[in-house]
């Protein structure tokens, strides 16, 4: 028993940052995963990186695929413009109890809906459940082996318009080779590669850019 890395993460936020101010939350789990524990947040580096393809794309309607402790969560939902609302799906319900809390604590749960469940069961209901017709952006983020089965059932739920633009997370490391091949291959993809490090290491990762042309 004892405490999970989650919820460690939680106390360093709600110890270190000052509720209300996302950029305080932000420093506040960067600290804590340099200087206490490593954890799978996108990180400082590439989450630079993240801002900047998100206020280029300033959606109104975002969709996050794994949530974790909701670091990139609240790195995409203080970017969002008036009226923009971001959907992220996380599969454990631990990790998913941290992050609405980490949300909370950034006070960016108005513009936030973290829904639990698996991606593959959630996307086909997205529409149905939460009035969607389309993405403008979506963060991939969850576990490498579903990259490439959720964006072709995003495709075939009507989920994708012209110019949305996909960004996923780690397509080094751990490395997500069929999707890759497959954004850069398709014609229905626009695709570039942004290199960076792994959050908190010299190993080398990168995020993938993909605008979807219809
Ligand atoms: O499983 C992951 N999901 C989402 N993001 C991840 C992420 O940014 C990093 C890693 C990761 C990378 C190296 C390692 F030695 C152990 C775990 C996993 C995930
Ligand atoms: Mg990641």
């Amino acid at each position: 028993t004892g405490t999970t890395r989650p919820q460690r993460l939680l106390r360093a936020v709600q110890e270190r940052a000052t509720r209300g101010d996302s950029e305080s939350v932000i420093a506040a789990i960067d600290h804590f995963c340099r200087h206490q524990e490593w954890a799978m947040n996108v990180g400082d580096e590439k989450g630079f990186i993240l801002d900047s393809v998100v206020s280029e794309v300033s959606p109104q309607t975002a969709l996050e695929l794994g949530t974790y402790c909701g670091y990139s969560t609240v790195r995409i939902a203080r970017l969002l413009p008036p009226g923009g609302h971001l959907i992220t799906l996380e599969f454990n319900p631990n990790y998913a109890a941290v992050a609405r809390q980490v949300i909370a604590w950034a006070g960016l749960e108005d513009m936030v809906q973290v829904v639990e469940g698996a991606s593959g069961d959630w996307i086909p209901h997205l529409r149905e459940h939460f009035g969607i017709e389309s993405f403008d952006f979506v963060f991939l983020d969850h576990w490498k082996e579903l990259y490439l089965p959720d964006i072709k059932l995003l495709e075939e739920c009507g989920l994708l318009r012209k110019g949305t633009v996909l960004l996923a997370d780690n397509v080094i490391c751990p490395g997500t080779p069929d999707y890759l091949e497959y954004v850069r291959k398709s014609q229905s993809y626009e695709s570039h590669y942004f290199g960076s490090h792994l959050e908190y290491t010299r190993a080398e990762d990168g995020l993938e850019k993909s605008v979807y042309l219809g």
